[in-house]
């Protein structure tokens, strides 16, 4: 049966019309989602499909957020020379290669050659760190050093120098006070990049108990990582970067310890689990071990530092640390004029130091830790430098109360940065709220559901409290002499000075 012409016309019509229906609804979206992914372009804001599927991107790409100057002199102004510490990392393969042969002669056992190379993310971080911040803005290294901790292969695994330093192992009085009562270990890749390991201690749903001092808490792989995307969402950028890895405790760490005494503390569970304990002064035992399932554990990777010989680093104890003790009381939470007094105390006349000071409280208070007792700055910095923000695993403890007096810097100086605050602000508003943009961060980290959706809504209702003090000083003081612009080698006005200006 033949069609007339104009039917002909009709279906023809109509077959073109689904084609365009077709192309217009399901290949126009298939193509532009793959080149807006593929052409690597930020989301300007320009794309209202796109902000919603990346609000992180969308923070990041905001003004108070973009790539800052190279030729800023903080920025340039870096915490190691090139040369040296190629040439120094060069002899140090050298010499473990050497070591590695001699072992191998010796026992005849199959040893990988420690290799080294120049782009390992590891030291390309190392390489990045200047004065103003641990890695630049617009660096790829830390997604790259994540990507790389979070499969490399381990090399070889250690307890760390402070453990060692507890059972006499090792000299490094000058270097880190006595700790290690915590399960954690050093972890050698192949490429002389290390980490810090800190393994799962504590589900994720199980808040810490009421009655729990903070210096008895537990140690949480996920407040390492958590506090790390927090501190980047901040833009501190002052805690090394974190990875979360499963593990295979036995392949992984019990296989490649040459330590006799890592080697010791590993049994297996009655339910056939592979578990190890800390060798410490307390809490030392098998009660207190983790254990795989039956072999596989989860953990947080910190990146190390560059090394004592590269960049010294010392650690302070924090002004408004806590008594550890039962009962104890600290000056600060006794003594109303406490901050006055310290604007007056070295290093604290410095306005930079005490801004830092004030970052660190509001960082301590949103992720809920009252276990800074100390913190690190690089000495080659001082007071240019920034405060390192590191050892964060008593932070995301309790998801249901906040500790008001972590804030006790903030409510009692009165002062903040003024690009902090204008950060904290738009953190709060519902385009770049908070808790949305640090569960976006946390997805891309290799364990699933790093925080619990109570302690993500936990931050926004932190971040209104902290909007809150400060809105508070800055109705008794005048914004002026709260909210601080920033500058190099500040002194620091006391309440009465400012009075008689
Ligand atoms: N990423 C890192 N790079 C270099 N050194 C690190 C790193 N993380 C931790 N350290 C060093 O190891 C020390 C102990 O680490 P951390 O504080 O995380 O463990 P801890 O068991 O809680 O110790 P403490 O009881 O002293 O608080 C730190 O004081 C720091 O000097
Ligand atoms: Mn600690």
């Amino acid at each position: 049966m033949w069609l007339s012409r104009k039917d002909r016309l009709l279906l023809m019509s109509v077959l073109a019309v689904l084609l365009l229906g077709d192309i217009y609804f399901h290949l126009w979206p298939v193509l532009m989602r793959r080149f807006g992914r593929d052409c690597g372009c930020s989301n300007t804001g320009e794309d209202p499909n796109s902000r919603q599927t990346s609000k992180l991107q969308h923070l990041f790409s905001h003004p108070l957020y973009q790539p800052q100057d190279p030729l800023n002199p903080a920025l340039q102004d870096k915490l190691l020379d090139y040369q040296e510490t190629t040439g120094r990392y060069n002899r140090l393969a050298h010499l473990n290669r050497k070591e590695e042969n001699d072992d191998a002669w010796n026992s005849s056992t199959h040893m990988t050659e420690t290799t080294y190379n120049l782009s390992a993310p590891w030291l390309q971080f190392h390489l990045e760190i200047s004065r103003e911040a641990l890695y630049p803005r617009s660096s790829k290294t830390v997604e790259q050093l994540i990507d790389w901790m979070g499969n490399v292969p381990i090399f070889k695994a250690d307890l760390t120098s402070d453990t060692k330093k507890l059972n006499g192992e090792c000299d490094c009085e000058k270097i880190v006070k006595p700790s290690g009562t915590h399960l954690k270990l050093v972890l050698h890749f192949q490429e002389l990049g290390k980490a810090m390991f800190k393994p799962m201690r504590q589900s994720r749903e199980e808040e810490t108990s009421e009655d729990f001092f903070y210096f008895v808490d537990l140690q949480r792989h996920n407040a390492e990582i958590a506090a790390f995307h927090l501190d980047r969402i901040l833009d501190f950028r002052r805690v090394p970067p974190v990875a979360g890895r499963l593990m295979n405790v036995t392949s992984e760490i019990l296989e490649v310890t040459p330590n006799e005494e890592l080697q010791d503390v590993f049994f297996v569970s009655p339910a056939h689990n592979v578990c190890f304990f800390a060798r410490c002064p307390y809490s030392c035992k098998t009660e207190y071990a983790v254990c795989g399932n039956p072999h596989m554990l989860e953990g947080s990777l910190s990146a190390y530092l560059p090394p004592h010989f590269l960049a010294f680093r010392i650690s302070v104890q924090n002004p408004w640390k806590r008594s550890y003790t039962f009962t104890g009381k600290e000056e600060w939470e006794v003594n109303p004029s406490y901050c006055e007094q310290l604007k007056q105390t070295e290093p604290y006349t410095n306005m930079k130091r005490l801004l830092n000071i004030m970052d660190l409280a509001i960082f301590d208070f949103l992720i809920g830790n009252m276990d800074r007792h100390h913190y690190d700055l690089f000495t080659k910095f001082a007071d240019d430098g920034f405060l390192l923000h590191m050892d964060n695993a008593r932070g995301f403890g309790r998801h249901s109360y906040d500790e008001l007096t972590i804030l006790a810097p903030i409510y009692q100086c009165c002062l903040v940065k003024e690009d902090t605050w204008l950060r904290l602000k738009l953190l709060s508003t519902p385009e770049y709220r908070l808790s949305d943009v640090m569960r976006e961060s946390l997805s891309r980290d290799r364990l699933q559901t790093v925080l619990t959706e109570p302690h993500l809504l936990a931050l926004d209702r932190r971040l209104q409290t902290v909007l809150q003090v400060v809105e508070e000083c800055v109705q008794k003081h005048g914004n002026g002499s709260v909210i601080i612009k920033e500058s190099r080698r500040q002194a620091v006005p006391t309440r009465v000075q400012q009075r008689a200006v």
